[in-house]
């Protein structure tokens, strides 16, 4: 793929409050995105993350409130951005939580159900066969959706879904049809709040207790390194392309090693 210009675009992110989705939407404005758009349920920090983003690279950000676990939320918000924009060039599916305690449902409802739903309308919006002008979609996984981890089996399920639901949405021929790359980025253990208390996150405290021993010898990545990764990822990436993102290192393209294994798996099925 040539080098994808981010110049000029309008960006969404989800979940572009704090954390990785910040990280993310100063990303593009540093790359000279003409306005970056952050969803989030978090009201006050989104608004002075936007403030912040504003004062350093000039009036091109703004906040809507949108709560991703909320269908009503998504349809207005993604209203309200072509309203405002009228193109939507590239949006990232970022929101997530990771709760498999007791609030498990709201894992599924913004990780998953929220991604689809974002992820439809952004497709029925920039589809080059119904009148739109192509654009990317970054749906954001982890490398939970490929690690069996016994902690988190709704998260890592969660973002499995996202996985699978992006590389069957890319198979060919979606994107000659309508111009719209789908992309899947999975981040390691990178560091922001999601990674605080893990051991009160999971559906049985026992595996908690043990997941957060065993997160203490893991050294997470900063999430500068992530959001360079994103945005060599939104660059250089492939329609279809998986990538993942670790250790501090550059953007690893995973695609074949996901598809030779879903080709091993297709092989047993027909
Ligand atoms: N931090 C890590 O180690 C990794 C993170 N990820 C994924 O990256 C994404 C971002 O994670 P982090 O920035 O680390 O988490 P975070 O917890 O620091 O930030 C998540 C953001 O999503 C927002 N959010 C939560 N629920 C929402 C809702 N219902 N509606 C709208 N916004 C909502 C929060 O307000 C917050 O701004 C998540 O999808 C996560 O699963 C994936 C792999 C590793
Ligand atoms: C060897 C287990 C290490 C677990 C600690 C860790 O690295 C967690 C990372 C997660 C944070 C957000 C993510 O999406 C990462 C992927 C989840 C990895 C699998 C979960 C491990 C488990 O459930 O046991």
């Amino acid at each position: 793929m040539s080098l994808q210009d981010i110049q000029n675009k309008t960006v969404v992110v989800t979940g572009g409050a704090t954390g990785l989705g910040a990280k993310y939407a100063e990303g593009f404005l540093k790359h000279g995105a003409e306005n970056v758009v952050i969803l989030d349920i978090a009201e006050d920090v989104g608004k002075a993350t936007t403030e912040r983003l504003n004062k350093t690279y000039g009036n091109r950000a703004v906040f809507i409130k949108c709560d991703v676990s909320k269908e009503d939320d998504i349809a207005k918000a993604f209203d309200a951005v072509v309203a405002q924009f009228k193109q939507i060039d590239a949006i990232v599916n970022n929101a997530g939580v990771m709760v498999d305690s007791a609030a498990w449902r709201l894992a599924c409802d913004v990780n998953w159900q929220g991604l689809v739903s974002f992820n439809l309308k952004a497709i029925k919006h920039m589809r080059k066969d119904e009148g739109g002008a192509g654009g990317t979609i970054i749906n954001i996984a982890s490398t939970g959706a490929f690690s069996r981890g016994n902690a988190l089996p709704i998260y890592c399920g969660s973002k499995a879904a996202v996985l699978h639901f992006s590389q069957s949405l890319a198979v060919a021929p979606f994107f000659e049809n309508t111009g719209v790359r789908v992309m899947v980025f999975c981040p390691g253990p990178t560091d922001t709040a999601l990674l605080h208390n893990l051991g009160s996150r999971s559906y049985d405290p026992k595996l908690g207790a043990a997941l957060e021993v065993d997160f203490a010898n893991i050294v997470s990545q900063k999430s500068e390194s992530a959001a360079k990764a994103l945005i060599e990822t939104f660059q250089t990436g492939d329609p279809g392309s998986i990538w993942v993102s670790q250790n501090d290192q550059p953007s690893l393209n995973i695609t074949e090693n996901v598809s030779s294994a879903f080709q091993s798996l297709e092989a047993l099925t027909y």
